[in-house]
């Protein structure tokens, strides 16, 4: 062995010794803060019968906190990452929580809900966004994550609709970057692709994409894109529009990576429950207002918000179930309900309103 080999595996050595004695460190102090969250649990309990485990706004200070000391290397996102798993598997042992979002398995809004809770979290996939209002409503699972907007394609009016109906509250919300792919499978034939599955909504996203490098092949749009891996699965001239999970699921090989139209293309999620969320520090509020169809209703609207000096992020209008010409608004806007300029600009808005309700105040995505 020459010096140089023999120089370079001591000094491995000695790394890896440092890394395990570090890694012991960690595991102590995973464990120790297992335990404070077990205690945590017990103070929850012993303070009355509707006990709350899970507190978003805790889970966005913890995250955010983890951000802003970290020294680095790691970018600020992958740490925040490892504390959302730390965590999630904390919470999991004060109570595991039970998760429903729209399925099936390997959509981008599992994706979601991984990322929002982490992988300690019990998810269950359901077939459309109305049963997940349902399941959460009638107490099965504790939380549901809905797809919400596009920023390539808009509204997912399925959703907003749903809370003309519903009384759950928005208690979070989670921006994933969307990334499609064209996915086959091992008995595809490249030079004979004829069909191309996908949602309607990726093949609106790729469809430049598309009409440049497949101007001629069919474009099939189906429920969801895991739907659509699993078809391309055992047909030899088909290729599916797909996220990395649903490549990773069904066993598929990627033809090309990142055919989105938009490189920000991304997709906002949220998660829906029956709590109301305290104040984290840095908060959205999501509004539903009817108004009749008058002059000058939606600047009435949106004047209080103006004169309070809030933001808003998003104002989208729907026809009102009722019929009759009368108008939905989903506003969302920065702040808190129970900050005194949100307060009192909502109760502006209610005195002009044919109806108001608060969807919820809840923190701002964090990862
Ligand atoms: O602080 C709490 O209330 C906890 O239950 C602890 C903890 C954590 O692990 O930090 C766990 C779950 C909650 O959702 C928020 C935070």
């Amino acid at each position: 062995m020459s010096e140089d080999k023999s120089q370079q595996d001591e000094r491995l050595l000695e790394l890896r010794d440092r890394i395990d004695s570090i890694d012991s460190d960690i595991a102590r102090l995973i464990s120790e803060r297992a335990n404070c969250a077990l205690e945590v649990a017990e103070v929850k309990k012993s303070n009355g019968e509707d006990v709350l485990f899970y507190r978003p706004e805790r889970e966005a200070q913890v995250l955010r906190r983890a951000m802003q000391r970290n020294p680095g290397p790691l970018t600020n996102e992958e740490m925040a990452r490892l504390f959302r798993e730390i965590m999630s598997a904390c919470l999991a042992l004060e109570d595991p929580l039970k998760v429903a979002y729209l399925g099936p398995e390997g959509t981008f809004t599992q994706q979601a809900a991984l990322k929002h809770f982490g992988h300690s979290a019990v998810s269950k996939p359901l077939a459309a966004i109305d049963e997940v209002f349902r399941e959460v409503e009638a107490g099965a699972v504790n939380y549901g994550v809905v797809p919400v907007e596009n920023s390539t394609e808009g509204v997912v009016n399925h959703t907003l609709d749903n809370f003309m109906t519903s009384n759950l509250k928005i208690c979070g919300e989670v921006e994933l970057r969307i990334h499609q792919h064209l996915m086959i499978s091992d008995v595809t034939r490249k030079d004979s692709i004829t069909r191309i599955y996908s949602h309607a909504q990726s093949l609106a996203q790729c469809r430049k994409w598309l009409d440049s490098y497949y101007p001629n092949v069919e474009r099939v749009a189906v429920a969801s894109n895991a739907e659509a891996a699993r078809r391309v699965k055992g047909e030899w001239n088909a290729a599916a529009i797909a996220g990395d999970m649903a490549a990773e699921l069904y066993g598929l090989k990627i033809l090309n990576e990142k055919i989105e139209d938009r490189p920000d293309n991304s997709t906002r999620f949220l998660i829906i429950g029956t709590q109301a969320v305290p104040p984290s520090g840095d908060d959205k509020t999501s509004l539903m207002v009817s108004m009749r169809n008058a002059p000058g209703a939606l600047h009435d609207l949106l004047v209080p918000f103006q004169e309070h000096g809030i933001d808003l992020t998003r104002v989208e209008t729907r026809p009102a179930q009722s019929g009759n010409w009368t108008y939905v608004f989903f506003i969302d806007f920065v702040g808190h309900r129970d900050s005194e300029n949100v307060a009192a600009a909502l109760r502006e808005v209610g005195a002009c309103a044919s109806d108001m309700k608060v969807l919820g105040s809840y923190p701002r995505g964090v990862l």
